[in-house]
């Protein structure tokens, strides 16, 4: 085989796997080829990370691995000739689309389904991944290796993909307009707009980090922070009543209702 993984589609996601997969040393540039349309993609991730490139997703597939990270839209346009490509395996991040359509698409081939996130461009991502029964250990062993370079990797079934999408493969956004939101609220009181994006985006690390750590459900630590009579159960009751959680959950909820969309 040519290359160790052909990656079909160099954007926003395959560039953050490929950039951490480099940075960690578990493929050489030199293992990797990518194929994208776009001519000033190919040039970019020539550069930056010394990978082959070509626009021909024939090519790319010469590998042992297929990492398949095109927009589902263009799914069909990007699989043509590829069932006869020689790698064994294929390893898709597209929303919504299912083993069922892949196994379709790559009939004899092993196929792996994953969602991860876009905190894997700094190694902090989590992904999910569930497998066709042609895809053996070994298989699952490559896509761990390939995941677990941008973050933490979770096994789920294959019906729980599309819910896995609309929370963390969907999330970062939400926390993203939160974030925002907080900082907007530290300036509308009065700080400055650096300090307030600054104080937002580390109260949220921070918190995450405590949850992780700790282990203790998010409404102990809620708990912790809420003093009788105090600043932030004030602070608790104009969320409750402008309805944050039933819009998180109905934003979660519409999201993965939108995957299912993308998979029919
Ligand atoms: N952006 C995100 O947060 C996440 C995206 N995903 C999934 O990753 C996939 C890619 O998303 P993004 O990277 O955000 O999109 P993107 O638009 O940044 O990247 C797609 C790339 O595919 C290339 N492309 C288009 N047609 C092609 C073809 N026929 N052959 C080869 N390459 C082709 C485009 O030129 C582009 O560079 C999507 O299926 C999305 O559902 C999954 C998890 C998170
Ligand atoms: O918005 C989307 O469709 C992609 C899938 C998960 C995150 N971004």
């Amino acid at each position: 085989m040519k290359f160790q993984l052909g990656l079909v589609g160099g954007g926003v996601m395959g560039e953050a796997i490929l950039s951490r997969l480099i940075a960690s040393n578990a493929y050489l540039p030199s293992d990797i080829c990518v194929s994208d349309p776009m001519p000033e993609r190919r040039d970019l991730l020539a550069k930056k990370y010394g990978v082959q490139v070509t626009p021909n997703n024939l090519v790319a597939a010469e590998a042992e691995i297929m990492l398949l990270a095109v927009k589902p839209q263009s799914l069909n346009a990007a699989a043509i000739g590829l069932a006869d490509s020689p790698a064994p395996c294929v390893v898709s991040i597209l929303a919504g689309v299912t083993l069922a359509q892949l196994e379709a698409m790559f009939p004899s081939k092993a196929i792996i389904r994953a969602m991860p996130n876009t905190p894997a461009q700094v190694g902090a991502g989590v992904t999910a991944i569930a497998a066709n029964a042609l895809a053996t250990s070994e298989h699952l062993g490559l896509a761990r290796k390939i995941f677990s370079a941008v973050g933490t990797v979770v096994e789920v079934a294959e019906s729980l993909m599309n819910a896995v999408t609309g929370l963390s493969g969907s999330g970062p956004a939400y926390v993203a307009v939160m974030i925002e939101a907080m900082a907007d609220g530290g300036v509308a009181a009065g700080l400055p707009r650096a300090i307030a994006l600054q104080l937002a985006t580390q109260t949220v690390l921070g918190t995450a980090q405590l949850i992780t750590e700790t282990k203790l459900h998010p409404a102990q630590l809620k708990d912790q922070v809420t003093s009788p009579a105090g600043t932030t159960i004030a602070a608790i009751a104009q969320l409750e009543k402008a309805g944050l959680r039933s819009a998180m959950i109905e934003a979660v909820l519409a999201a993965t209702r939108r995957a299912d969309e993308l998979g029919k």
